[in-house]
């Protein structure tokens, strides 16, 4: 697959997919940066500031988007996140492909600006292997309940996405993964 480049990465999907896990690892070394967004939500145990999200205050976030700072902003539940449009800008002109996670709306908001340099890859599994999956890792039930909430509706967002993977195996997902960037890459 030849141009248009550089190309912006979206990770989206059902949360607690797996979506971070395997695009940081599936990337890693890849030359292809990660952009983070930020949100005024707090830090949950074992995230690493300024690698998983860029932390902020209600106050800050509100601010930042009073000097039209984000590409796009969305609330889910009691918070909300956002990536910042200089970074994607930055990226552009330098020529640095990038990658995101986010949800649907931003997917879409993201693709509507930049558009056929946006690829989107959906990862999936099915609801009841979600909530295995963060229970064992001592989630919160706060946490399990919201990405349970939103199963339905991001699940459905798969029919408008680039590229679906259900993560069943990580290490196929990540094959998966690095096949796909690879075919647009050359
Ligand atoms: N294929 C897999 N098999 C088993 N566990 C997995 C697999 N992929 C990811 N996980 C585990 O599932 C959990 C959720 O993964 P991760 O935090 O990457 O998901 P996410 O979709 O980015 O979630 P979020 O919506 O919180 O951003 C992690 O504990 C991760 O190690
Ligand atoms: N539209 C956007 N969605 C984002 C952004 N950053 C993260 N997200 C999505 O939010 C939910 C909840 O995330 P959590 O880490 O609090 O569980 C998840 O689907 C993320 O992908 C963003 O900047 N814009």
């Amino acid at each position: 697959m030849a141009l248009p480049s550089p190309y912006i990465f979206i990770f989206t999907g059902t949360s607690g997919s797996g979506r971070k896990t395997a695009a940081h690892q599936a990337l890693r070394g890849s030359g292809i940066v990660h952009i983070p967004s930020c949100t005024d939500r707090p830090p949950r145990s074992r995230e690493h500031p300024d690698s998983d999200y860029r932390y902020v205050s209600e106050t800050q976030f509100d601010l930042m988007c009073r000097s039209d700072f984000f590409a796009e902003t969305v609330r889910i539940d009691r918070y909300r996140y956002g990536i910042g449009r200089r970074y994607l800008n930055m990226a552009s002109e330098s020529g640095q492909h990038v990658y995101l996670i986010l949800n649907r709306e931003g997917s879409d908001a993201i693709r509507e600006q930049y558009g056929e340099r946006v690829v989107r890859i959906f990862l999936y599994v099915d609801k009841n292997t979600v909530q295995e999956r963060l229970e064992s890792k001592g989630t919160s039930y706060e946490v399990v309940d919201s990405y349970l909430r939103h199963y339905n509706d991001e699940v459905t967002y798969r029919k408008h996405c680039e590229h679906i993977i259900e993560n069943v195996n990580l290490k196929e997902t990540i094959a998966r993964i690095k096949s796909i960037v690879d075919g647009y890459l050359k």
